[in-house]
């Protein structure tokens, strides 16, 4: 075990598997995944070009309409030629390469290095963004076009190998990626189409010349029908397969489609709006630091609106950058979905026999609830120990609960009984914030319900059983555990409690988790575990288990 301290690291960039969804709260870009309001049709699709306005006014970049797409040639010479040829910052494009306007480029930036790399859209875009120096309305369309293109890469990839005639699979992947930008436009924003087109094309003569006819043909073909005119041909009917339907039609892997829908009792229909909140640009909350400032002025300050549930939370309404906020950047609030602070703030409110001092989060990086635990342990006169197993992770719980009576230590939260800091039947309350699949935070991350398999499953719910185990382990006889995913998973979340529960020896009931909350918010079921829902509450789908050790 190591006792963390010197100096906070960085963890942008770093691909990191471990279920991080309020990594957002550490880097957040200035666009953030702020584009827009967002159009609830079909497939989603985020902003539908809000940010880009009027900006397009090329022609079809002498295109030439009604071929079809299994053409090939490079039959569009001239590309966006009637345009300028000096890109939005006023430099004249690399020699040989052609024009493509810098929101565009860096959004096919950010999608390759996504899908060549492993990174995380996140924390890529927000490099390439400064990189290219854009900033505004630039940066907004450049961020819906690198979120929307990735969350709708299901749907664009179906729709793009019926026009081309062949599985997109057996398309180059520079091209491939192109072209997923390119129908993203044509299909889910504003964007005319000509301008959709001739910028496509313009960026795959950049990236593989030879692929110039073919992508511009297979455009054309895409533009000549509605995203919904595609799918009704495409998509499975869901009278013989729903989920599949679901799937297709929503741009989720099937079986993504068929765990919500087991969360959510079979019930399609709210399965289908779980699905379109998905596909939705995530809303930004900040949670305001008890003891450190009030919800309600702080939402003045930055022009929010507090929140609906949590008496911390405050809902941010338009874009920059949250993390240059004041209040965040002088440490009264930090970035937090409000549901991450309803169940951190709901083991704080479970009631306890006996003394209330010692408390425990055995999973703290990168440090959000850390936070929120540590202002309310601050208020009364507890101390917290948030337990973190990533080096650089751990840093991040220290900075961010500077100024706290934290401590944070880097070790593996399973070393229950055998780690000096970490003795058994001394903690008063226990948050186990495990590492799961984070379904629940889809909205936040791209990418991630293409990258996430059900092969993931086996690990990671042997693992929350583990960490649920050593957090029964860690509390003392009448002391409370709180059991959070942010996964819907039925795996992770009632299979993994009452699995750990069984395995660990040590007596434990459920307490009624719903009274915990707020009161008279709705949507909570039947108790005594709470799932918490985007199209529900808004909030990322958080499950809340509260046990209480006998
Ligand atoms: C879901 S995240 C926690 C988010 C955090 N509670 C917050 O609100 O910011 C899970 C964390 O558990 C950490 N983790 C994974 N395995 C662990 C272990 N065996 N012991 C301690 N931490 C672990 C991961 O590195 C990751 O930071």
């Amino acid at each position: 075990m190591q006792t963390v301290g010197g100096n906070p690291g960085d963890d942008r960039g770093r691909p990191d598997r471990s279920g991080d969804r309020d990594r957002g709260w550490a880097g957040r870009s200035g666009g953030g995944d702020r584009a827009g309001g967002g159009d609830r049709g079909r497939a989603g699709g985020g902003d539908r070009g809000r940010a880009a306005g009027d900006r397009d006014r090329g022609g079809w970049a002498g295109a030439d309409r009604g071929r079809g797409a299994r053409g090939g040639a490079d039959r569009d010479r001239g590309g966006n030629r009637g345009r300028d040829d000096r890109d939005r910052t006023g430099r004249a494009p690399r020699p040989g390469r052609p024009a493509v306007d810098l929101p565009r480029q860096a959004a096919y930036e950010a999608i390759e290095a996504v899908h060549r790399d492993d990174a995380y859209a996140n924390l890529v875009l927000p490099g390439i963004l400064r990189d290219r120096r854009l900033h505004g309305r630039d940066a907004a369309f450049a961020t819906e076009l690198t979120y929307g293109t990735l969350r709708l890469r299901g749907t664009l990839d179906a729709i793009l190998s019926a026009a081309a005639g062949r599985d997109v699979a057996r398309i180059d992947p520079q091209p491939r990626d192109a072209l997923r930008l390119g129908a993203y436009q044509l299909l889910y924003t504003r964007v005319p189409a000509h301008a959709a087109v001739s910028s496509t094309v313009d960026l795959v003569r950049s990236l593989a010349p030879g692929a110039t006819g073919f992508a511009n043909a297979v455009l054309r073909e895409v533009a000549g029908k509605d995203a919904d005119t595609w799918l009704t041909e495409l998509a499975p009917s869901f009278e013989t397969d729903p989920i599949g339907h679901l799937a297709c039609t929503h741009s989720h892997p099937e079986w993504i489609v068929r765990a919500f829908s087991e969360a959510l009792g079979g019930d399609l229909g709210e399965t289908t709006r779980l699905l379109i909140e998905n596909n939705q640009p995530p809303p930004v909350h900040l949670c305001v630091r008890p003891g450190r400032a009030d919800a309600v002025k702080v939402a003045d300050q930055v022009d929010g609106a507090p929140g609906a549930f949590s008496p911390y939370a405050v809902y941010l309404s338009g874009g920059g950058a949250p993390g240059e906020l004041a209040p965040v950047q002088d440490g009264r609030a930090h970035v937090q979905d409000e549901g991450s602070q309803l169940v951190a703030a709901a083991l704080a409110a479970a009631e306890l026999d006996g003394p209330d001092e010692r408390w425990l989060d055995l999973c703290a990086g990168p440090g959000g609830k850390s936070g929120l635990l540590g202002a309310l342990a601050a208020m009364r006169g507890a101390k917290l120990t948030a337990v973190e197993v990533a080096e650089h992770r751990a840093r991040l719980v220290e900075q961010a609960t500077r100024g706290l009576p934290v401590t944070v230590l880097h070790t593996d939260g399973r070393t229950v009984g055998r780690d000096p800091d970490l003795p058994e039947q001394a903690f008063d309350r226990v948050l186990v914030d495990a590492p799961c699949t984070g379904l629940g935070a889809l909205r936040r991350r791209p990418e991630s319900r293409w990258r996430r398999q059900p092969s993931d499953l086996p690990a990671l719910t042997r693992l929350q059983r583990e960490l649920l185990g050593a957090a029964l382990r860690a509390v003392r006889p009448g002391g409370v555990v709180g059991y959070v995913t942010c996964s819907p998973h039925v795996v992770e979340t009632h299979v993994s409690v009452t699995e750990a529960a069984r395995r660990s020896g040590v007596p434990a009931d459920f307490v009624d988790a719903r009274p915990l909350l707020p009161a008279g918010m709705p949507g909570l079921g039947d108790g005594p575990t709470v799932q918490l829902w985007p199209h529900r509450h808004g909030t990322d789908a958080m499950f809340l288990a509260v046990l209480r050790r006998g």
